[in-house]
């Protein structure tokens, strides 16, 4: 049975526009967050309901103790080798499709199961939709070897971009340091503005004890925006990104 109580209608509208591309016998990656949660609930509804054949990979830990409670079957992503498409949240979508992401700290698994698929689509809310990356924290995934050594030389990598000066937190939970799946630990850059992600990209992967930033650049092939009147907007790749979504509708 679909999701309806409770649940956000923007996040609903997106997860079922989405879940509708699944096809009979596709392999798909299902990604983390709020958003992504509420598509494995409709994916596993359309399954259960249809019949439907899936390989699922999972972004997460989380996401995979959560289809599994819903009945799909999730396998490593080793085990199905390559996805037809897969479907994740974001938290900044901007109008080439650039993503930030990493807000649930499950970006570096994101990011390789995106990169192992034919298709990515984003699922999310027009509050994410914005008109330069940066307001939201950008996360960065580092190895707790070596990690104050790896917040300098990130620092000095904002430095010689102009973006010296902002905060650049260690993520708790309380006063735990956040692990991730992979059991690495995440620095935030409060960047505020990203006038050139690709730089920025280019910087964070060269330093060593960086794992994976939540930069997702030339990634996402489609991104559906759910409103809360439950119509969806689709931005594909290079589309012009409605100006009333800039302003979030007053969301
Ligand atoms: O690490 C988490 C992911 O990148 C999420 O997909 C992202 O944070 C969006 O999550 P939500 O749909 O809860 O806003």
């Amino acid at each position: 049975m679909s999701q309806s109580s409770g649940v956000d209608p923007a996040k609903l509208a997106a997860a079922q526009a989405a879940v509708a591309l699944v096809e009979d016998g596709m392999k798909l990656g299902l990604g983390t967050g709020s958003t992504a949660a509420v598509m494995v609930r409709e994916l596993a509804a359309r399954v259960a309901a249809e019949g439907l054949k899936l390989r699922c990979a999972a972004t997460s830990q989380a996401t995979a103790d959560l289809a599994t409670s819903l009945g799909l079957r999730i396998e490593s992503l080793d085990e199905i080798g390559w996805l037809d498409m897969t479907i994740d949240g974001a938290d900044e979508v901007d109008p080439d499709l650039h993503l930030i992401k990493g807000g649930g700290a499950a970006h570096l698994r994101e990011k390789v199961v995106a990169a192992a698929s034919d298709r990515m689509v984003v699922v999310a809310d027009p509050g994410k939709v914005v008109e330069i990356l940066g307001a939201f924290p950008l996360p960065v995934e580092v190895l707790a070897f070596g990690f104050e050594t790896t917040r300098k030389l990130i620092r000095r990598a904002l430095d010689e971009l102009e973006l010296g000066g902002h905060d650049v937190m260690q993520r708790l939970r309380g006063s735990d340091p956040v692990i991730t799946d992979e059991g690495n630990l995440i620095l935030d850059l409060h960047l505020g503005c990203i006038p050139d992600a690709p730089a920025l990209a280019r910087a964070l992967a060269a330093i060593p004890g960086v794992v994976e930033h939540g930069l997702f650049l030339g990634m996402c092939d489609l991104a559906i925006i759910g409103r809360k009147d439950g119509s969806v907007i689709q931005l594909a790749r290079d589309a012009d990104i409605d100006a009333d979504l800039l302003a979030n509708e007053g969301e």
